[in-house]
């Protein structure tokens, strides 16, 4: 049987993306599977510091290595909002179209070559009794005026990739999968677990 990873993640877009960028090599374990983890508070100021806690927590949880993805919109404009808080930008209950909105009024006067932002994912890997690892990833971009396209999850319907001239949203899974922050994180990780 195929080997197991486990990711401290319960975002479902996430999942989607890592059982599809580790095909063939992890079978892709989430919190989802399981239900009875305390839930983590990720207080950290910082996407590693929350990375680190997830990984860490659930590791330590499990007697097992663990990976955890913390990641994040950065708008140059707003110095780096919504960053850390990019999951709960517009309040803990809201929606991705809440943040997304939120986004939005924030930028509503500010003109295109001023709408720089990038994601950034930050991977932590930790194993019991070992000092934790990371790996970060960015793909840069313009914030759109309006949401567009249905694909991905999160802020993905507001994230020009430029090279593209469509959102995150509008590529499809595949070429999300290839160019994403996401991705690059992934190809590190990847080179580490296989040459390590
Ligand atoms: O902590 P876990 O359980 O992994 O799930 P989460 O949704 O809370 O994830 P984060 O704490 O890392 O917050 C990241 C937020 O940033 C956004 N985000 C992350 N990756 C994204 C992507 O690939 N495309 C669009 N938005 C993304 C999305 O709104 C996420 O909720
Ligand atoms: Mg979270």
């Amino acid at each position: 049987m195929r080997k197991e990873l486990v990711i401290a993640t319960s975002n479902k877009g996430k999942i989607k993306e890592f059982k599809t960028l580790f095909a063939g090599m992890y079978e892709v374990k989430s919190l989802l599977d399981y239900p009875e983890v305390p839930e983590i508070i990720e207080d950290g100021d910082t996407f590693k510091a929350n990375a680190a806690k997830k990984a860490e927590t659930l590791a330590a949880y499990l007697n097992q290595n663990v990976l955890a993805d913390d990641s994040g919109l950065s708008i140059d404009a707003l110095n780096g909002e919504p960053g850390v808080f990019s999951a709960r930008y517009a309040g803990t209950h809201k929606s991705d179209a809440d943040n997304m909105a939120k986004v939005l009024s924030k930028l509503a006067e500010v003109p295109e070559e001023n709408r720089i932002a990038r994601f950034t994912c930050m991977m932590a890997i930790a194993e019991p009794g070992k000092e934790t690892l990371f790996f970060e990833g960015q793909v840069e971009g313009i914030i759109a005026t309006e949401a567009r396209g249905t694909n991905g999850f999160g802020y993905d319907p507001i994230f020009l990739v430029p090279a593209y001239g469509q959102t995150m949203a509008e590529l499809t899974s595949e070429l999300k999968n290839k160019i994403s922050h996401r991705a690059d994180a992934i190809r590190q990780v990847k080179n580490y677990l296989l040459g390590g």
